[in-house]
């Protein structure tokens, strides 16, 4: 099974030579880091580039610590090597190493935010801002803005007036202001008055045929009479209420029965009036959301965005955004330009296909020499690795488009195919999956869709199967088909436990499947307690594994209550939220026999009847209160754990999931404690609490031989000798409810339940495409996880 020829060798070279700007475009399990490695060691050893003059930007901070030691340890090997020129690099090398600028692209962006900020509209100083605190301070300084600026809150005021529920427009002034730059939008009249005296005159006559025409009882007449009604009563109405009122009116499709009226044809004319009438008012309200989405948009670029940006910069505080941005506005500076440009001489970029136009356009102006024309890129600089195929990040603005545009740019774009990871029947399968779905070459009228290269193996093919397309039993609902394919994935795990498939162990060899070797590699989380169930059921450890619902955990809420306990010690509910939360554990009957001894539920007079353990805890709340200003949120969490002996309990439950949430709660703690104080945090916390926003939880430490559950998201970058890819749903790719914006049209569109700007549809079907396109990298993603086995269900419908 060894036997490894390589393929792609020459192209490796290539891609390693000085002098050339080169893309390579690895597909999956090529040996990514590796080649980025070997490039920057031929620039450090070969050309003898100093570390501080190269820059290596990664995706994730973890990706850039990687790199830094698979870095370290190479130069240590080389400064062993024959050539004494190279050991003398190697060690020169090595100990400058800390001067390279191996980081994030926020990373990078905050060196060039703070060497050339200053006199260019940017704070000597500044701190980021957690997203948390931008959160807040948005806030603020949104309803100041309300307050203080008169347009604002009248067109606030005349938008909900109109029917526009306050809690959107405050979403997408918030949109608005984190967007860079969008244009400012024309401004739409809306012909309320003319449609008013259209249909009322349409509706009078039809409803005095339908008098004449048709039986009392047929819905016919009975829906014009309804029409006639209710636009009546809009006309009798005030001006400023017909934009609510006409928002809201439902017109239903055109009804009645031919053998009601002595006329047929007659509400055959009603009945294309009223399809006609129900056309002009969707014409009509699309101008009414145009008209409002124009009003906010424009007042919120004119003040807001202004305000927002002096406010946090009087702050000394920057968005993780901002750096993007300011980043991206100095170094189109010719001074800043010319200063960067001057200080580095390679710039190598990982993971390039989750790039967007910002990064992309910033990465571009370093590799241009000053005065050159756009475009035209000083050769040698430039080392971008990257897989369109795995572009999956386009929910937080990646944009695969953009890393098209800088392929179209550089001459040399270099495929890597072999692939050190899978199985040949792996291979072959994930071949033939796109193999017909995506162009051999990028296609300029689909620019969205990679180009597909086979994937070609490194190790010879065996006999035994590898790959199994697995069918479910027949299901009705989703849940349903969920249970159906945790059945069969059990059964399959248990049978390759049973046999003791082989799988390469690393070094040559094989050994027997363990459950820690398999993954269930999904889309979203949705779902997935059934399998866990199921798989658990047949005596499948399962790994507890991190979701979303960070503030619904018991641990958190119990701490939210004890905060706002001591914040609101008036209200009773926040302290006996506590004491009943797995933090103190009493229950509630403890509770209620407090009360029938005596017991008060007043934490400032704990009186002397009541529960023992009950007053105990009121006592220990009350002295706790009473100190409230002068703790930080961290002191209490650390005496709530060791009064509460929560922690040791857990740890001998054990609760892997929660002792890592308390990890998580303490550095939220202490990072937002220490800037709020404890009141704003008890508000921030509780807010977080009650409306359940969605959130991380802490990430687990590794754990034993067990079966794991990881999204596609969560798998990228990763292996596993046994992948199922389960949980698939061909779900919408619709443009949801909300304000949408497209960088690259410059389209702004908004949505509700009952009305869309114009521009939505038009947005709508761009992003459609893109989103199948997005969902076709998922499933390349997942499928090219496996190293030994891959079992794959066909999508739920
Ligand atoms: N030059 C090489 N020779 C042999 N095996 C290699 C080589 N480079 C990497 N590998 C192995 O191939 C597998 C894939 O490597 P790696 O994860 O670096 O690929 P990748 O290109 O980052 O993959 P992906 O993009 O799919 O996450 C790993 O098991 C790695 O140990």
């Amino acid at each position: 099974m060894t036997g490894m020829q390589r393929l792609d060798e020459q192209a490796r070279q290539e891609a390693l030579t000085p002098g050339i700007n080169v893309l390579v475009e690895a597909g999956a399990g090529t040996g990514k880091t590796t080649l980025l490695v070997n490039r920057a060691l031929t620039a450090l050893l070969e050309e003898g580039i100093p570390p501080a003059r190269l820059v290596l930007i990664t995706f994730m901070e973890k990706a850039a610590d990687e790199i830094l030691q698979r870095l370290q340890k190479r130069l240590t090997e080389a400064m062993t090597g024959p050539d004494g020129r190279i050991r003398q690099r190697a060690e020169a090398a090595l100990t400058d190493l800390q001067h390279a600028a191996i980081t994030t692209i926020h990373g990078f962006c905050h060196g060039i935010v703070t060497r050339h900020g200053l006199g260019r509209g940017l704070p000597l100083t500044f701190r980021v801002l957690s997203p948390y605190e931008a959160d807040r301070f948005w806030e603020d300084v949104f309803r100041q803005w309300l307050d203080r600026v008169p347009e604002a809150g009248e067109t606030a005021w005349g938008l909900v007036e109109a029917g526009v529920p306050l809690r959107h427009l405050i979403t997408w002034a918030r949109d608005l202001t984190r967007w860079p730059d969008w244009p400012e939008l024309p401004s739409v009249t809306v012909d309320y008055q003319g449609f008013l005296d259209r249909t009322r005159q349409a509706a009078e006559h039809y409803r005095t045929v339908a008098l004449n025409e048709a039986d009392a009882q047929d819905g016919g007449r009975q829906q014009i009479a309804r029409i006639y009604q209710e636009i009546q009563e809009i006309t009798m109405r005030s001006r400023e209420q017909w934009p609510r009122r006409i928002a809201y009116w439902t017109v239903d499709a055109p009804k009645g029965n031919q053998k009601n009226w002595r006329h047929g044809d007659q509400l055959k004319e009603q009945k294309a009036w009223i399809t006609q009438l129900r056309e002009e008012l969707n014409r009509l309200r699309q101008r009414m959301a145009d008209q409002w989405l124009a009003r906010w948009a424009n007042i919120v670029r004119q003040s807001l965005r202004p305000l927002w940006r002096e406010r946090r910069f009087a702050a000394q505080a920057l968005t993780y955004d901002d750096l993007l941005y300011e980043a991206q506005r100095l170094v189109h500076d010719p001074e800043v330009q010319a200063s960067e440009y001057a200080r580095y001489d390679l710039i190598l970029v990982d993971e390039f296909q989750d790039t967007d136009p910002v990064q992309s356009d910033l990465i571009l102006r370093l590799a241009t020499a000053p005065g050159a024309a756009p475009g035209r890129l000083t050769p040698g600089r430039l080392f971008l690795v990257g897989d369109p195929k795995q572009s999956i990040y386009r929910f937080r603005g990646a944009d695969v488009e953009a890393y098209t545009d800088v392929r179209r740019q550089l001459t040399r774009v270099i495929p890597i195919v072999q692939n050190f990871r899978s199985q040949p029947d792996i291979l072959d399968y994930v071949n033939r999956q796109f193999l017909d779905r995506w162009p051999a070459e990028p296609d300029p009228a689909v620019p969205y869709v990679p180009p597909y290269q086979p994937l070609q193996p490194a190790i010879e093919a065996d006999n035994r199967p590898h790959v199994w397309e697995l069918t479910r039993e027949a299901c009705q609902t989703v849940d349903q088909c969920r249970r159906a394919e945790a059945e069969r994935i059990a059964e399959m795990l248990l049978t390759a436990k049973r046999e003791q498939w082989p799988v390469r162990d690393g070094h040559g060899g094989e050994r027997p499947l363990e459950w820690g070797d398999v993954a269930i590699v999904v889309p979203a989380r949705t779902g997935l307690d059934i399998y866990r169930q199921v798989l658990t059921a047949h005596g499948i450890p399962v790994a507890p594994s991190a979701g979303r619902g960070f503030f619904r955990r018991d641990e958190v809420r119990g701490f939210q209550c004890l905060c706002q306990a001591l914040a609101d010690p008036w209200n009773p509910v926040w302290w006996v939220g506590f004491v009943t939360s797995p933090w103190v554990g009493l229950s509630l009957e403890r509770l209620a026999q407090h009360r029938l001894l005596g017991g008060t539920w007043d934490l400032w007079d704990p009186g002397n009847g009541g529960d023992p353990t009950v007053r105990q805890w009121m006592e220990r709340l009350r002295y706790q209160a009473e100190h409230r200003w002068f703790d930080a949120p961290e002191t209490l969490l650390d005496w709530a754990l060791e009064t509460t002996g929560y922690a040791e309990a857990l740890r001998h439950r054990p609760a892997p999931v929660a002792l890592a949430n308390l990890g998580k709660l303490r550095d939220l703690a202490r990072e937002l404690g220490d800037r709020w104080g404890m009141a704003e945090f008890a508000r921030w916390l509780t807010d977080q609490v009650t409306r359940q926003i969605p959130e991380d939880e802490a990430p687990l430490p590794a754990m034993g031989d067990q079966v794991v559950f990881s999204t596609v998201h969560q798998a990228k970058g990763l292996e596993w000798p046994l992948v199922v890819v389960a949980n698939w749903r061909k779900g919408s790719t619709k443009l949801g409810s909300g304000l949408h914006y497209d960088p690259r049209t410059g389209l702004l569109a908004l949505k509700t339940d009952i009305w869309q700007s114009s521009d939505y549809e038009t947005m709508n079907v761009r992003h459609e495409a893109r989103e199948e396109a997005e969902a076709d990298r998922m499933r390349y993603v997942a499928l090219t996880r496996a190293r030994d086995y891959l079992l794959v269900f066909d999508p739920l419908s």
